[in-house]
């Protein structure tokens, strides 16, 4: 039997509605103390800001694999995400900020427990909240929504995802504070923009297929907000059912196999938790709190031509963009606060619609890929998610409700499904209760009434449209007549304006005229007067002019007189010329002559200089042949001192070389006598090497010896826990048979026990009909005694296993003795094989230690031979000092002796050259004088 309640209703998403359904709600409530959490009105009036959190997988195997650039870094704790890349000279490097960033080593549980948990406690505290999962397909949606493998063996995954972590936390809290709680999931898919609920049973499911039957409607309420007409709702009362549920409905969430990601999921799913926590008031009076978790996880976000879906598969594509695209604009018209939100245009965000800026907390976890191939696609989702950061919700915790209303209210749910159950069980062609028929057709004919009405508002509208039109159109004529006239009545103004303005340039240019001519007439009279003052002038003029010409006649008179004398002065010049020039030809023969003595007596002078010339010349030879005789004496002087230092050097050298020799061979003699006496040593040291290495190998031998008994006693031990190993094997079987009878019976039992469950409750039901109240108590007890009746079976048979368990373990226990003893004489046995190899070992040791000492001493010995080896070249090496000293000391001697007749000589050569140079110089100073007579007599 299945430990949920299932039950067909309408599922309302809105928060307001939440307590219509839940049949079972009043049976599953559980005893517990009540505990309610305030709640501040502070985020109901400011909003509250939607949570945006981003999650960057790590690389997958094959993208390791193919060393894929990693262009996403996390920073966790400056909750910044960075996408940089440079490619050519395309440059991206982008970073966002969120409210919490999970890198790619980030896990499930870091990821539950920092930025989930806190709304699942709000949940708890009768909230609404949704977890939205966005991202690009492969990136890890439903990895952190559902996580890896499901539970096993009772054990809780490390890789659960969000849902599993947060449906445990739910029952954990609701256990530890033992709550009376109920609590409901549904599980729909969204594919198509056609809506599927994952939790129908597989009949249902076949008719979905089957065209003829209607999808599941989303319906308005008439207050805002939406429901789900049909949608499942599944009563569940442990997290283990929960599981089920969810690996039931993720098996059959459609899939598409696209070019990205083969398993890519194709659908957006919303999994939602309804808890319904039982309170008292102080006054006593029982409230009911109720909270919603909605957990979604939607397709993935990349574009439909990435995808690579085409032909069948296209339009799916398109209308998973309607959704996410309607999403994309709704979110941008609440960020935008522009008027309209698009809510309408999609199923997804008419779902969602109260997460969207509504009064339900929110939380986005985009999800990213790190790599380099992902990261236009990555980019998207980032400004996606940084944009929903802005949207703002104001948050409401769910109204309470009074037990007895509620339970008011179920009762007439229950009225209602059961109306609904006898319309189907008579299948009498209306496949729902009749009331609601009618009242389904009395709404519809309300909605007819009322399109009529909105019909006929719109005519009445459109005739005072039309109206108004015609009223526009007669405004509009009157407006073009009026502004024809007024444009005429511009254009005659225009006119006399111009004409006006003519008028206005002729006056002036009229006055401009007669100016003119004023002035002219002035000018006129002016000249006049001029003219006759100037006729005076020129009258007086003439007459001077004439007493002019009478004196320029007798001026002429007076030239042609010059003239006449000027020429008879020239006749004069001619002739004194041609005197004068004949007594210069005359000088000039003169000066020829004296010019031609003047030089036979340069050129005798000239003789005798060059003689005198040659001979200070002659002079100046001799001289230099001394001083070079002079120089030779010199060098030849410095060559001999040079051949005797040569000679001394030689000398003491060879007597230096004759030491040296003399020293290496006492060298040699002493590290001769050295060499042989290390070889001895050398030999003796040999010679005790050789002797332990004998004994090291008999040591060695024994040492084997005992390794080999060492093993033959390990493999008896062996062989011993084998067999103990086997024993404990055949015991471990039997208690597995034990167990496994123990678990057949506990199956068989408790197969009893959901037979006789489901009789009971189809009786049950039968009689709730008619007394429902009454027999929920009745019901109780009879259930608490099958129970109990069924503990007992179960204890009884628990006892009976548990005395073969025991018999088992005393079994056990003596087969452990037995090896306990077997045990004790094999660690006799090594015990006394341990002190043999001990005492051998000590042995070997001792001997060991006397080659040693022997060695040391001999190695003293070396040292101290080596330290008067080392005496000897240190008196060697001193007296090689003092003979090379003597040497040295008596070459210096030998050379400052030559040292000294070097200068001698010297300073004798330098008093030589300096009176060689007084004659030099006497000698020239000679020539000098005579180019100076001789410069003199020319
Ligand atoms: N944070 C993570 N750590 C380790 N593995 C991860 C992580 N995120 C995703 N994966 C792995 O990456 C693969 C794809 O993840 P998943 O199916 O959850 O992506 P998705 O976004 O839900 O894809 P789709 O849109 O097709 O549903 C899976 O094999 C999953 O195990």
């Amino acid at each position: 039997m299945e430990p949920q309640q299932r039950r067909v209703g309408l599922v309302p998403l809105s928060p307001s509605h939440t307590a219509r359904s839940g049949d079972k709600l009043a049976r599953d409530l559980r005893p517990a103390d009540s505990s309610s959490s305030g709640h501040s009105k502070s985020d109901k009036d400011k909003g509250v800001n939607v949570q945006v959190l981003v999650r960057c997988r790590p690389l997958g195997e094959d993208e390791a694999r193919l060393n894929t650039p990693i262009v996403i870094s996390c920073n966790e704790g400056r909750r910044e995400v960075s996408a940089v890349q440079s490619i050519a000279n395309k440059q991206i490097d982008r970073t966002f900020a969120f409210d919490k960033v999970f890198g790619p080593n980030s896990k499930q549980k870091e990821l539950f427990e920092q930025a989930m948990s806190p709304i699942v406690n709000e949940v708890l505290e009768g909230y609404n909240c949704t977890i939205f999962a966005y991202g690009q397909t492969g990136t890890g949606k439903t990895y952190t929504m559902e996580g890896g493998a499901r539970k096993k063996n009772g054990e809780f995954p490390s890789d659960a995802g969000v849902i599993p972590r947060a449906v445990k936390q739910i029952f954990d809290i609701l256990e530890s504070q033992t709550a009376e709680y109920s609590m409901k999931v549904t599980f729909l898919e969204l594919y198509n923009e056609e809506i599927t609920d994952l939790l129908a049973p597989e009949e249902t499911l076949k008719f979905v297929d089957d065209k003829s039957k209607k999808p599941i409607a989303l319906m308005e309420d008439g207050k805002g907000g939406v429901f789900v007409r049909g949608l499942e709702e599944e009563v569940v009362c442990t997290a283990d059912e929960i599981y089920k549920i969810l690996e039931k409905g993720s098996a059959k969430r459609r899939t598409a196999e696209t070019l990205l990601n083969k398993q890519s999921s194709r659908s957006h799913s919303i999994f939602s938790i309804t808890i319904h926590i039982k309170e008292c008031t102080p006054e006593g009076e029982e409230m009911i709190k109720c909270g919603k978790l909605n957990l979604v996880d939607l397709a993935g976000s990349e574009n439909i031509s990435r995808s690579g879906a085409r032909e069948g598969r296209a339009r799916e594509a398109g209308e998973i963009n309607k959704s996410l695209l309607t999403l994309g604009r709704v979110i941008n018209a609440l960020v935008e606060h522009s008027g309209h939100v698009p809510y309408r245009d999609s199923k997804l965000t008419r779902l969602l619609r109260d997460s969207l800026g509504g009064k339900t907390k929110t939380c986005i976890v985009a999800t990213i890929s790190p790599s380099i191939h992902c990261l236009d696609e990555t980019l998207s989702t980032l400004d996606y998610a940084h944009r929903a950061k802005n949207i703002k919700n104001k948050p409401e915790i769910n109204q309470k409700m009074v037990k007895s209303a509620l339970i008011k209210d179920l009762y007439s749910e229950i009225d209602r499904l059961k109306q609904e159950v006898y319309a189907a069980r008579e299948k009498n062609g209306i496949y729902i209760p009749r009331d609601r028929h009618l009242q389904e057709e009395a709404e519809k004919k309300a909605m007819v009434e009322k399109i009529e009405r909105m019909e006929q508002e719109a005519e009445s509208k459109d005739k005072q449209l039309m109206e108004l039109q015609e009223l526009y159109n007669r405004q509009q004529l009157l407006t073009v007549e009026l502004s024809d006239k007024l444009e005429k009545t511009e254009k005659s103004l225009e006119e006399t304006e111009q004409s006006l303005f003519e008028l206005e340039e002729k006056h002036t240019q009229a006055n401009a005229t007669i100016k003119e001519k004023e002035f002219l007439i002035f000018n006129l009279l002016k000249s006049e007067k001029t003219l006759v003052e100037q006729a005076i002038e020129l009258r007086s003029d003439l007459k001077n002019a004439a007493s002019d010409v009478s004196n320029l006649f007798s001026t002429i008179e007076r030239k042609d007189k010059i003239a006449e004398g000027n020429r008879l002065l020239i006749q004069k010049f001619q002739s004194q010329l041609a005197q004068q020039l004949e007594d210069l030809h005359k000088a000039v023969a003169a000066s020829v002559m004296q010019q031609e003595q003047q030089l036979k007596a340069m050129e005798q002078d000239m003789h005798s200089f060059v003689s005198t010339k040659a001979e200070a010349i002659e002079n100046l030879r001799v001289q230099v042949g001394k001083l070079k005789n002079m120089y030779g004496s010199g060098i030849r002087v410095l060559d001999n001192l040079a051949e005797e230092l040569k000679g001394n050097n030689q000398l003491k050298f060879g007597e230096l070389n004759s030491e040296v020799a003399k020293h290496s061979s006492a060298l040699e003699d002493l590290f001769k006598g050295i060499a042989l006496e290390a070889n001895s040593l050398l030999k003796d040291l040999q010679t005790s090497l050789q002797k332990q290495e004998a004994k090291l190998t008999d040591y060695a031998r024994q040492q084997e010896a005992a390794h080999a008994r060492a093993v033959e006693n390990t493999r008896a031990v062996s062989k011993i826990t084998m067999n103990f190993f086997e024993t404990l094997h055949m015991h471990a079987s039997n208690l597995i048979q034990i167990v496994e009878e123990s678990q057949c019976t506990n199956d068989q039992k408790l197969y009893e026990l959901q037979k006789k469950f489901e009789e009971c409750t189809a009786f049950e039901e039968k009689q709730m009909l008619e007394k429902v109240a009454e027999m929920l108590a009745s019901s109780s007890s009879r259930k608490k005694k099958l129970v109990q009746m069924a503990v007992n079976d179960l204890r009884e048979s628990a006892n009976t296993k548990i005395s073969k368990l025991r018999q088992e373990t005393l079994t056990m226990q003596d087969s452990t003795s037995s090896i306990k003893a077997q045990w004790k004489i094999h660690m006799e046995k090594s015990e006394s094989n341990y002190h043999e190899d001990t005492s051998a070992v000590e042995s070997g040791k001792n001997d060991l230690v006397k080659v040693l000492q022997h060695c040391r001493k001999k190695a003293e010995l070396g040292a101290q031979q080596w330290r008067n080896a080392q005496e000897c070249i240190l008196s060697q090496e001193k007296r090689n000092a003092a003979s090379v000293d003597t040497i040295i000391r008596g070459g210096m001697e030998a050379n400052n002796l030559v040292r000294a007749r070097f200068s001698g000589a010297a300073s004798t050569t330098l008093e030589d050259a300096e009176i060689a140079n007084k004659d030099i110089k006497s000698s020239i100073e000679h020539s000098l004088q005579l180019d100076r007579d001789a410069c003199g007599n020319i």
